[in-house]
């Protein structure tokens, strides 16, 4: 098998990749991630993941399979990225005490033998429990904050703000796991027939 261009800088998604059994190599993006008021937020997550991905493929035209992605929280039409503080980051998870957000994950893959990009988008809910705001600070004090999307981690302590997840535990982390065994498969990079 290949080696796998991998245009993130986020360890999650590194670790998640490598499950997979790939080799890959990392070369983050450079890009500013700016959501296009006219389109909607599920057509904002695969344009940020697009851009990523065409920054990555520019900058390593001989790469044979660049994937990207980008994980974002909507909720009440409202969307909610990485925290810039703590006061972001308390005021966040105070949003979502008690109700159900959406994570949206953005999956880019493009593969240079076909000369072909596929996309998917994996969308999966999240139940907050009713949060008092000792528990809010509690959490925040682990610092998972800082480098997530809606200021919490759901495969570390942010756990205990969880009530129960509706679809891709690996897709919220960053990576939907599944999704991209699929779209390996559908490139012809992986192939399931021995
Ligand atoms: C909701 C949630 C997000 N996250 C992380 C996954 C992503 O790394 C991050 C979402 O921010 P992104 O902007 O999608 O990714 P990134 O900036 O970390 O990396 P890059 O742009 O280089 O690909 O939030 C968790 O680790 N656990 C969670 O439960």
């Amino acid at each position: 098998m290949g080696l796998v261009t991998l245009g993130s800088k986020s360890p999650r998604r590194y670790e998640l990749l490598k499950k997979l059994g790939v080799d890959i190599v990392v070369k983050p993006p450079n890009i500013e991630e700016i959501c296009d008021e006219n389109l909607s937020v599920q057509e904002n997550a695969i344009k940020i993941t697009l851009d990523k991905l065409n920054s990555v493929r520019e900058n390593n035209p001989n790469d044979e399979i660049i994937l990207t992605a980008d994980t974002f929280i909507t909720l009440d039409n409202k969307i909610y990225g990485k925290p810039k503080n703590r006061v972001e980051a308390f005021n966040m998870i105070t949003k979502f005490s008690g109700k159900t957000h959406q994570v949206l994950t953005g999956v880019a893959i493009y593969s240079k033998e076909l000369d072909k990009t596929v996309t998917e988008l994996d969308i999966t809910s999240v139940k907050f429990k009713n949060l008092d705001k000792k528990t809010v600070d509690y959490y925040l004090n682990f610092n998972e904050w800082q480098d997530a999307a809606g200021a919490y981690q759901i495969q570390n302590m942010g756990e205990i703000l969880i009530d129960y997840i509706n679809g891709s535990y690996s897709s919220v982390m960053g990576l939907p796991i599944s999704r991209i065994y699929g779209m390996f498969v559908s490139l012809n990079f992986i192939n399931p027939v021995i």
